[in-house]
């Protein structure tokens, strides 16, 4: 049977969200391991005052696909962008696109999604879900289609505690919610989110699980996979370990801890952090899609996409190598040292946000008001506090997924792909791991060069010193207001100075006798 590149070798692939962090390692893989791919389609739409040409063309120049440059350096000419804004009627896709994509795509990675946590119900379920529907009628009409990808999450069933391979029934008949909402007002909307969403924690969730019984509504006679990552993380290995280009999921708080800001955050030592490097979940999709268009599974099969089950590692051992790594390569202009716990006990983790947050964050405000500038750091640990509290659902309970068809798949891949296309977790040394994909956010994420660490390890020792100071001058201020208010306090004083004199001076003589 035909190797895994080999099948992809003279096919045409069309990729939405190629420009997000997922989509541009698929993008990239496709690339490099698949040299004979005959063309990328990508639906891209024109943001942030630049056009799409724009936006694909610094996409190309990306360090991701520095490997890929260095072998071939025209690989661009692969890549066609295709201009669509999902949330249009017909994706805004123009009637010349629509004939070119319909007449010669064989194979379609739906990757494209709000992941945001707190995206109004409205706008998720248009892009999650609307989109998807959108994007299989279009598929329908795709005369050489021999697959169809769905990039879905792990967590659309987090309502449940075991979840299995299987589409499960959706929390509401997508068509119905779509027609309520559709002549309803945001703020209705707004007001009967929590109802709607019952026991997700956001419409994110939500509007994926929606997004799976669509997929599966909507399939038809189309050979459908649908991969579900758990939290995809920076790369293990490929195209090289680290990379990672975003504050999504865990990488904000590695940034924040590395940076001092953060020093506490709700989660549980003992549960399993389900990371996913995604290196790993591109690898497994793209083997996915090979094997559904070859063997054309009877019913859409889906590939929970996870480590827990196979080789666990738990939220505290990741804060203990997160701390790690960032004391040794810290960041630059850190707030403070990083030294940050995470905690389960909620009044634990109150106290630690007033005395390790709030309290620093004032007392630096008020310092910058004080030398003409303007106070910022309380606003960004109310940020900063949104943020953890929309993570703390996730890290503070673990999962239990079924992962058969991952197995089932690794055993259908020759010796040569299962190293090419590797999504084997059982190898993933995770200390190794955790420290790559730090680095990596100081690297990629935030843009600093690891010939300044010297100097960012000179500004964590002022910063110690700093702190010195502040306790020492702290501590002698209270324990002067108590000596002027107690007389016990003074008494307790007057003996500890005295016992340090006699041992001073006990010191003083028997050096003197030895010499
Ligand atoms: C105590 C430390 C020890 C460490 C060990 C313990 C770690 C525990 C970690 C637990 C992590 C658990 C993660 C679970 C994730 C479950 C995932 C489910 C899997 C998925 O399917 S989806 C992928 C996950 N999705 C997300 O993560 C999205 C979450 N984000 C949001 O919903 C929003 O971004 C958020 C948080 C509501 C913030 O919104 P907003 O305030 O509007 O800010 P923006 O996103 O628009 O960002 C504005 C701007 O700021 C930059 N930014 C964002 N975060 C940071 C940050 N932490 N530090 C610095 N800068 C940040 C952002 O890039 C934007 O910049 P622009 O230049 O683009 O404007
Ligand atoms: N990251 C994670 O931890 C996990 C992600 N997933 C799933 O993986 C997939 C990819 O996620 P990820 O790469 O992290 O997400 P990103 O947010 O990085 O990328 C989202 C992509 O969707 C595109 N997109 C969003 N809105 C529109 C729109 N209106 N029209 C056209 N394109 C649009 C974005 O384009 P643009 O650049 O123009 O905004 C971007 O290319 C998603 O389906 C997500 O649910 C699943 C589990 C975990």
């Amino acid at each position: 049977m035909a190797s895994i590149s080999q099948w992809y070798a003279g096919k045409n692939v069309l990729i939405t969200g190629a420009t997000g962090f997922m989509g541009k390692v698929l993008v990239e893989k496709l690339l490099r391991s698949c040299p004979d791919v005959k063309a990328l389609y990508i639906l891209v739409r024109p943001k942030a005052g630049q056009s799409m040409s724009e936006r694909v063309q610094d996409m190309m120049k990306c360090k991701l696909f520095d490997r890929v440059r260095e072998v071939n350096p025209d690989f661009h000419q692969k890549i066609i962008p295709i201009s669509s804004e999902l949330t249009e009627p017909g994706l805004a896709i123009s009637p010349e696109d629509v004939q070119t994509l319909t007449s010669c795509i064989n194979i379609v990675f739906h990757c494209a999604a709000t992941i945001r946590f707190d995206e109004p119900l409205k706008h998720a379920l248009q892009l999650n879900v609307i989109a998807t529907q959108q994007l299989l009628s279009l598929v329908q009409q795709m005369q050489h289609l021999q697959a169809f990808i769905h990039i879905s999450t792990a967590y659309a069933n987090c309502n449940r505690r075991h979840i299995d391979e299987v589409i499960y029934p959706p929390p509401v008949e997508p068509k119905k919610l779509i027609d309520s909402l559709e002549w309803m007002d945001d703020s209705i909307v707004c007001d009967i989110t929590p109802h709607l969403i019952g026991d997700r924690p956001n419409t994110y969730t939500y509007t994926k699980a929606l997004a799976e019984c669509v997929v599966q509504q909507q399939s038809g006679k189309l050979n459908i996979a649908i991969i579900r990552p758990s939290i995809v993380g920076a790369s293990w290995q490929e195209p090289f370990p680290g990379w990672i280009d975003n504050f999504n999921g865990p990488s904000g708080v590695f940034i924040a801890a590395g940076k001092g800001i953060l020093r506490t955050m709700r989660a549980s030592n003992d549960a399993v952090a389900d990371l996913i490097p995604v290196d790993v979940v591109i690898n497994l999709t793209l083997a996915a899609g090979w094997y559904t268009a070859v063997h054309r599974p009877k019913t859409a099969l889906v590939y929970n996409c996870t480590t827990g089950g196979i080789n666990p590692f738990h939220w505290g051992e990741i804060e203990h190598h997160v701390m790690s790594t960032f004391k040794r390569n810290p960041l630059e202009q850190a707030f403070r040292r990083p030294n940050a716990n995470i905690t389960s006990n909620y009044l634990i983790y109150q106290y630690w946000i007033l005395v390790s947050h709030k309290f620093p964050a004032l007392i630096y405000d008020l310092f910058l008001r004080l030398s003409g500038q303007k106070p910022q750091m309380m606003r960004i640990f109310n940020r900063l506090h949104k943020a953890i509290g929309l993570l703390e659902y996730f890290s503070s309970q673990d999962w239990e997924w079924n992962s058969d068809n991952m197995n089932m798949l690794m055993s259908q891949l020759s010796a040569e792909d299962r190293k090419t296309f590797n999504f084997d977790v059982r190898q993933l040394n995770w200390p190794e791991y955790i420290e790559n994909y730090c680095i990596g956010t100081k690297k990629y994420v935030l843009n600093e060069d690891m010939s300044d660490i010297p100097a960012a390890r000179q500004h964590l020792r002022k910063l110690r010193n700093i702190r010195y100071t502040f306790n020492t001058v702290l501590l002698v201020f209270i324990w002067r207001v108590f000596i002027a208010r107690s007389q016990m306090a003074r008494n307790i004083w007057y003996f500890v100075v005295s016992l340090c004199f006699k041992f001073l001076s006990y010191f003083r003589a028997s050096s003197t006798l030895t010499q």
